[in-house]
């Protein structure tokens, strides 16, 4: 069906139904565009597209713009300088992804589109601004994920004030280009999208750390990082920190990928189902999702080692080969995420095995999803500066200036439901998974839980690890005990170990559970090449190498034997030793850009 005369009013409106593939319109209208030039449009939005129809000069053949709301950041009302101009102004902004010639790299980057209509359809200013902001209104209501339908009375009463980010850069983070990057692709991008944000670049290790933890959170509605997971980490540890660690880790924080690994990014990414991407369209792709919003919990493991020392991890535990190429490849980092590739071909020609006990808790059939209560009380106190770009420079070159729309607040946030999505995917079980392993203490009548005694109190901030005794202690008789040679013991959380390494395709952010993988010895250096090359589909575990195993966990403890070697978390160096981890599921909120049950906003 094509636009068709509405009876009465003489205009041209597309009419709902097959053309819009049966999606409800919520509004339709004809406008003319800026800079004018005669041609006029027919608009359509629906909830997750505005579809764009030239009518005059009629197009020869029915070709139509589709805008997909996932790719728009903003939209914003502007009116004329022109003081005899009585019509008003919308301009929505757009990234969609275009292929491109490029030497190297996927050949695909996000492109600004910034479409501007006109809105004449009254004889005074004062209509023709109500049906802009009508228009602005429901676009930026859709990205925010503000639940629209035609019966909605759309006014700015809708909106939730515009949100206001702490963002933290590192300098150094991969290749250094993280503040060139935030001036050219991130910060034109989240002004569009009207987020007031205060950016500080970090001066050292540990400053953003130590920043978190001396902050005013009710003046924050998200910490987002600009640099790899690193600093991701540096803020979790500092918000567990805090005496008001409960309060403080509902903090909603993101990440913007300007590192050399950039796991969770790559994570947030395949969680919004966007194709693997890398680099520059990796950032435009977690810019546009930070646009949008959404807030989905997250899983965190507290590991503690022999000194008694505690962090909050969100990634990964890793030992052996990967915490190897992680650390030895530092000195690759100006070839930015091509470092690992180096790293792993210089571990490959002298493989190392390390001798070590591995225990575990194995995840019963569920998903261990424990509610946490949680309310964020939004303040307006603000005590650091907040900082807004000027408007992007193609707002002001064309003659126009921008509405100043009054957000109303629409009070503080309803507490959440951290209940687990009935649409994420089944776990894996343990018995579906076990590896053939030698079983030192196997206990499967056992009931799986907390140990006796109620686990252990480290005695600093953070939820008591009820699944752990002290490490001096031997594991409850429900946990399983492997002893070997292995060539690699990695606890993963999310879905990517890097951008490009899809390492637990079945993992989510917040199932409750720690995939531990790990390969023993006795792999053949090619049947590893295999497995780290089947990583980038994510296909690793379906060549069923006999070395590979995967359990599902809630809880582990690992115990070198071998002398020397590394250990990381989060992919940072920690002291080497025994170490134990459990899960605390959905305690953190990640900012992911993509609405889901048990989700919210920030
Ligand atoms: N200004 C700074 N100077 C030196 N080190 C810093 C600074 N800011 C942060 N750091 C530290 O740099 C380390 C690396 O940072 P980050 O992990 O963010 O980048 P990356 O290593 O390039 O990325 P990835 O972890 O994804 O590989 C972190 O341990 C962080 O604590």
């Amino acid at each position: 069906m094509g636009p068709e005369t509405v009876a009465g009013t003489g205009r041209m409106e597309l009419a709902p139904g097959p053309y819009h593939n049966g999606a409800e319109t919520l509004l339709h209208g004809e406008f003319g565009i800026y800079p004018s030039k005669g041609t006029r449009y027919a608009l359509s939005l629906t909830c997750t597209e505005l579809h764009i129809q030239r009518l005059v000069p009629k197009p020869e053949t029915d070709q139509r713009t589709v805008v997909a709301l996932a790719d728009v950041v903003g939209c914003h009302t502007l009116r004329s300088r022109v003081t005899t101009d009585c019509a008003a102004y919308f301009t929505v902004y757009a990234y969609p992804l275009k292929k491109r010639k490029v030497a190297m790299g996927s050949g695909r980057a996000r492109q600004r589109t910034a479409r501007t209509f006109q809105v004449d359809g009254a004889d005074n200013y004062n209509k023709n601004q109500a049906m802009a902001e009508k228009w602005a209104v429901a676009i930026k209501c859709l990205v925010l994920g503000v639940p629209v339908s035609s019966e909605t009375d759309i006014s700015l009463s809708l909106l939730p004030r515009p949100r206001r980010l702490l963002l933290l850069l590192n300098p150094f983070g991969g290749r250094g280009n993280a503040l060139q990057w935030c001036q050219s692709h991130i910060l034109p991008m989240i002004s569009e999208a009207d987020i007031s944000f205060n950016l500080i670049q970090t001066e050292r290790a540990n400053h953003a750390r130590e920043l978190v933890k001396g902050i005013s959170l009710p003046e924050w509605d998200g910490i987002v990082t600009l640099s790899g997971d690193g600093l991701l980490y540096e803020v979790i540890n500092g918000l567990m920190e805090r005496p008001d660690w409960e309060q403080a880790i509902t903090m909603p924080v993101g990440i913007l990928p300007c590192g050399s690994g950039n796991a969770l990014a790559g994570a947030i990414n395949f969680n919004a189902g966007l194709e693997q991407a890398m680099g520059l369209e990796l950032l435009q792709n977690c810019t546009v999702l930070l646009c949008h919003a959404a807030v989905a919990p997250l899983d965190l493991v507290s590991v503690t080692m022999a000194s008694g020392t505690r962090c909050f991890s969100f990634l990964s535990v890793a030992w052996g080969f990967v915490s190897d190429v992680d650390i030895e490849s530092e000195k690759y980092r100006r070839v930015g995420s091509a470092r690992f590739t180096l790293g792993t071909m210089v571990r490959l020609a002298s493989l190392h095995t390390y001798r070590g006990r591995l225990s575990y808790l194995p995840a019963p059939d569920g998903p261990a999803h424990r509610p946490i209560s949680r309310s964020i009380t939004v303040a307006a106190n603000g005590r650091l500066p907040l900082t807004r770009l000027p408007l992007h420079r193609a707002v002001s070159d064309m003659g126009l200036c921008e509405e100043r729309q009054a957000f109303r607040h629409r009070g503080p946030e309803p507490p959440d439901d951290p209940s687990p999505s009935p649409g994420s995917p089944p776990p894996i079980s343990a018995s579906a998974l076990h590896p053939q392993s030698f079983i030192f203490e196997p206990a499967p009548e056992e009931p799986i839980g907390a140990p006796e005694g109620g686990g252990m109190d480290t005695g600093m901030g953070g939820p008591p690890d009820d699944l752990l005794v002290p490490l001096g202690q031997p594991v409850p008789p429900s946990w399983v005990t492997v002893e070997d040679d292995f060539v690699l013991v990695l606890a993963i959380y999310q879905t990517h170990l890097g951008a490009d390494l899809l390492t637990a395709p079945f993992a989510c952010l917040s199932d409750g559970l720690i995939h531990l993988c790990f390969v023993k010895a006795g792999v053949s250096r090619a049947a590893l090449v295999r497995i780290f090359l089947a990583m980038e589909k994510g296909t690793h575990f379906e060549q069923a190498c006999p070395h590979l195993s995967h359990v599902p966990v809630r809880a582990f403890r690992l115990e070198p034997l071998t002398r020397k070697g590394i250990l990381t978390v989060d992919g940072e160096r920690v002291e080497y030793g025994p170490l134990q981890a459990q899960v605390h599921c959905g305690l953190a909120r990640l900012i992911t850009g993509v609405a889901r049950l048990g989700g919210s906003s920030c």
